[in-house]
């Protein structure tokens, strides 16, 4: 395939994400791209370029032979979907920023390149900027990996930052985020963690060869952290972020979960700050690596796309080489993490310890009010994960997960299996 071909794209989704694509592009002529038709949604919006730029019928691109291949950065996941399926059962490239899409969609849009050739790339997926699925794919294509962790979330840490370094309050750390063109559609994706519990799923199929239900990982957010938090962090040399794991257990079972976490300085995790995202890479064989770069924004995100419209000219498809070996991995919640959790309230931080089964003795007093630390099964708290997010209860994890006597294990590749 010659790497310099023209390439007509039809790009999808002219926002954010959009936008940042077409600036690139349009900076680089060199490159031989040639952005020929853009699908947008909403008629008479202000935009950047001409309306006759644009049309309002994503599915005329699918069908346009003129077209080389496709790119879709769309907020709306079931329509994403629609879209890139019908787009790979016609054989085409394409490359999407979707991860909503493709954490519940992923053993789908697998089978849908196996079975008519088509190609599907999503680098901008996952954090980013960062080179993390390729080097997931291709390079750790066949090492086993102990673990696979990190922020993942570009908004959350930027919330985090602005509230730890200036003393910002929450809401307008969060509306800085939203602005910044950081966050999702509804917040509540960043916020929440669920964002980062689906960027884990896209990775888990790269790093471990099986497809994940995201449900079934635990994801507890930040929409509870109070300055209380930040400053008993603080007091004892750390900050607060959201880490994402994949973890590979001694006996073979994979745990993924997605929670707070008090770090210090020895983490590599503890100086990425604002929308920067770092991944740690714990391999069996080279040991750990650590990648970092920014997770979200149009620019670093369009680059990401860039790269993959560049890699599928190429001829650049994804491996998956670890599905062989897959039927081995299990999902777990057989563990426990030690955990820190207050509550303005010391009368639900009483009814949260009996849910957690921590002693009333676990609540301890500081400056700021109540809180309470103690040893938590995972499954205590996934049990528990929607009544924790209702009342705001800010639950970070301290240190790392143990394996414990197995509560409950998923058996993971149900979808893949369906399929065959
Ligand atoms: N903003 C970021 O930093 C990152 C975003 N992403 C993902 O990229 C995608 C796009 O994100 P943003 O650009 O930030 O969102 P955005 O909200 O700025 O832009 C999305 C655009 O898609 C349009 N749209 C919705 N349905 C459409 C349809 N059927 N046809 C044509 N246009 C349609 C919306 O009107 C909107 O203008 C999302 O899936 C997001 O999760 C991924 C990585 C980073
Ligand atoms: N909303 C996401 C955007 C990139 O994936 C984030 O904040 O990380």
């Amino acid at each position: 395939m010659n790497e310099n071909n023209p390439l007509r794209i039809g790009l999808i989704g002219f926002g954010c994400v959009g936008q940042g694509f077409y600036d690139i592009v349009a900076q680089q002529p060199g490159l031989n791209l040639t952005i020929t038709c853009i699908a947008v949604k909403t008629p008479g919006k202000a935009r950047s370029l001409p309306a006759h730029r644009f049309t309002y019928h994503a599915d005329e691109l699918l069908a346009d032979p003129e077209l080389d291949l496709l790119v879709e950065v769309i907020d709306d996941a079931a329509e994403a979907f629609r879209l890139v399926s019908a787009a790979l059962r016609r054989g085409r490239r394409v490359a999407t920023a979707n991860k909503a899409m493709l954490a519940r969609h992923l053993p789908e849009l697998v089978q849908l390149q196996a079975e008519f050739g088509g190609t599907l790339l999503y680098e901008a997926a996952v954090c980013g900027s960062i080179p993390v699925v390729r080097t997931l794919d291709q390079y750790f294509s066949h090492e086993p990996l102990r673990a696979v962790s990190g922020i993942f979330n570009g908004s959350s840490n930027y919330v985090l930052t602005r509230m730890s370094e200036e003393g910002s309050d929450y809401g307008p750390a969060l509306a800085e985020a939203q602005a910044l063109g950081f966050a999702e559609t509804d917040p509540t994706l960043d916020m929440g963690a669920f964002d980062p519990r689906s960027k884990a799923v896209i990775l888990a199929a790269h790093a471990y060869g099986v497809f994940l239900e995201a449900d079934e990982i635990l994801n507890l957010g930040i929409e509870g952290v109070s300055a209380a938090d930040i400053a008993h962090a603080a007091a004892q040399g750390q900050k607060i972020k959201v880490v994402a794991g994949l973890y590979r257990l001694p006996d073979g079972r994979l745990t993924a979960l997605v929670t707070p976490q008090l770090l210090g300085p020895e983490s590599s995790l503890y100086t990425v700050e604002r929308e920067f995202n770092g991944v740690v890479i714990d391999a069996a064989f080279a040991g750990p690596q650590f990648l970092q770069g920014r997770g979200a924004g149009g620019h670093p995100t369009g680059s990401a796309v860039l790269a993959d419209v560049l890699a599928l000219r190429r001829g650049l498809r994804y491996q998956y080489a670890k599905q062989a070996t897959a039927p081995a991995v299990q999902l777990t919640h057989g563990l426990e993490i030690d955990a820190y959790v207050r509550h303005p309230d010391a009368g639900v931080l009483r009814e949260v310890l009996t849910w957690l089964e921590l002693p009333a003795e676990a609540v301890q007093t500081d400056v700021h009010g109540s809180f309470a630390t103690g040893a938590v099964p995972v499954q205590q708290l996934w049990a528990w994960r929607k009544e924790l997010r209702s009342l705001g209860v800010f639950v970070a994890r301290q240190g790392e997960v143990r394996p414990v006597a197995a509560t409950a294990t998923f058996q993971t590749n149900e979808a893949v299996a369906a399929l065959a």
